[in-house]
C-alpha cells in the first residue's frame, strides 16, 4: 500500500435512479474537502465510508485493511471501523454529559471507565472545554457542541475522520473561531480526513485538496490553486467565482457557441475560457476601440456582492459582471435593460477541455 492511499476507496452505491461511483484516495495526515451541488452524492459517500450504507460495488480500505468489499463479501460494521464521525444529524447523545459523550468512544474501544474518562477529560481540555465537562448537550452553545463532537470523534484516534458540514450550524462569528480551531486539530490529526462542505471558504482554509462531486461522479480533483485556475464545470466555476465557457479553440479565437471570444492564450481543439466577473465592463452603448470581446446583453438580475453589485447578464453570452453601485446607478442598471458588455482578451484564460 502506498502512503498516499491511506484511504483507498471506490465507493459505488446504487439508489434507484441515482448511482454514486467515486474513487477517493487520501494520504495519512491529508485533509480532503468533498464539495458538490445538492444531490451530488456527498452524504451518500460519507455514509458508505462510515458503514451506514453498504456498497453495491467497489471497495473501502483503510491502511491496507478492507472495511467493505462486496466482491469478497467483506463488510465491517460501523462500530468496528477505525473511523471517527461528526455528522449533523446525531452530533451528541442528549442524555449524556459532555464528558460521557467523549468517553463513549474510548469505552466502546474497550477502555475501562476510569481510563476512558481520563482520556475524555484530556480531549475536552484540548478543545478548550474542560469547564463544560458536566454539561448536557442542550446546555452548550452550537459551537461548544460542535467542539465536543469533534473531541468525541478524535478520542478514538480514528484512522479516518469524517466531517459532515462541521460548521454549517454556526453563526458567522462562532464559525470563524471554530474554523480556526478545527484547522489546528486537523493539522495534528495523523489519520486521513474527509470533510463535506458547501462553503468554499471552509474548503480553502481546512483542506489540502478538493474533490468535486457532481451527479455521483468525481468531476475535478486537485488543490485549491489548480481548481481555481482551471475550473472544469459550471458548478466549480461558480464556486470559485468565475465565468466559464466551453468551446472550440483555433489560435487565440474560441468559438463558445453564441460568439467567438478572443483569449489571452493560444490553443487548438476543445477548450475552456474563463474570466472573472470583475473583468467585465458594462457600457450603455457599443464601446469602440480596444476591447476585443464585446457583446450585447440584457440585465437579468442584480444582487449585492461585497461592496459591489453582481449583475447577471442574459443573451448571447450569459455572464456575471461586478460593478460598483455608482456605475450601476450611472448606467441605470435595472432588470430588462439592454447594455453592452466587454472583456479584454488579456483578462481571459483559455485551457484545454
Ligand atoms: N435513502 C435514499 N433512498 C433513495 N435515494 C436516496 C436516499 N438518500 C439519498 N438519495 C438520493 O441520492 C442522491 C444523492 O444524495 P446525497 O444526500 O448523497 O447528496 P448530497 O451531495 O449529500 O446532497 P446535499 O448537498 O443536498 O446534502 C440524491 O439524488 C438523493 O435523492
Amino acid at each position: 500500500m502506498s502512503s498516499d492511499r491511506f484511504l483507498d476507496a471506490r465507493v459505488v452505491v446504487d439508489r434507484g435512479s441515482f448511482r454514486l461511483d467515486a474513487e477517493l484516495r487520501i494520504a495519512a495526515g491529508e485533509v480532503v474537502a468533498l464539495l458538490g451541488p445538492n444531490g451530488a452524492g456527498k452524504t451518500t459517500a460519507l455514509r458508505a465510508l462510515a458503514g451506514l450504507t453498504s456498497l453495491t460495488d467497489g471497495h473501502i480500505a483503510v491502511d491496507g485493511g478492507d472495511l467493505d468489499r462486496p466482491s469478497r463479501r467483506v463488510w465491517v460494521a460501523p462500530e468496528k471501523r477505525p473511523i471517527g464521525v461528526v455528522f449533523q444529524e446525531y452530533l451528541l447523545f442528549p442524555h449524556l454529559s459532555a464528558l460521557d459523550n467523549v468517553a463513549f468512544g474510548p469505552r466502546r474501544h474497550g477502555r475501562d471507565r476510569r481510563t476512558a474518562r481520563a482520556e475524555a477529560t484530556a480531549w475536552l481540555e484540548r478543545v478548550g472545554l474542560a469547564d463544560f465537562a458536566k454539561r448536557r448537550p442542550r446546555q452548550l452553545s452550537g459551537g461548544q457542541a460542535q467542539r465536543v463532537a469533534l473531541a468525541r470523534a478524535l478520542a478514538v484516534q480514528p484512522m479516518l475522520l469524517l466531517l459532515d458540514e462541521p460548521l454549517a450550524a454556526l453563526d458567522a462569528g462562532t464559525r470563524a473561531d471554530t474554523r480556526a480551531e478545527l484547522q489546528r486539530h486537523l493539522a495534528d490529526h495523523p489519520g486521513a480526513t474527509l470533510l463535506v462542505t458547501h462553503d468554499p471558504l471552509d474548503a480553502l482554509v481546512l483542506a489540502d485538496r478538493l474533490v468535486i462531486l457532481e451527479g455521483g461522479a468525481v468531476v475535478q480533483d486537485g488543490d485549491a490553486a489548480e481548481i481555481t485556475a482551471r475550473p472544469r464545470t459550471e458548478y466549480v466555476a461558480r464556486l470559485v467565482g468565475l465565468n466559464l465557457y466551453r468551446g472550440r479553440a483555433c489560435g487565440y479565437s474560441v468559438d463558445v457557441g453564441g460568439m467567438v471570444l478572443t483569449a489571452a492564450d493560444a490553443l487548438d481543439g476543445d477548450a475552456f475560457v474563463a474570466f472573472a466577473p470583475s473583468a467585465v465592463a458594462l457600457h450603455a452603448t457599443r464601446p469602440d476601440g480596444s476591447p476585443r470581446n464585446t457583446w450585447p446583453a440584457t440585465i437579468a438580475g442584480l444582487q449585492r456582492h461585497g461592496d459591489n453589485l453582481r449583475i447577471q447578464l442574459a443573451g448571447v453570452l450569459p455572464a456575471a459582471a461586478d460593478v460598483t453601485p455608482a456605475a450601476a446607478a450611472h448606467l441605470e442598471l435595472t432588470p430588462g435593460r439592454e447594455v453592452w458588455a466587454a472583456v479584454k482578451a488579456a483578462e481571459t484564460r483559455a485551457y484545454p477541455a
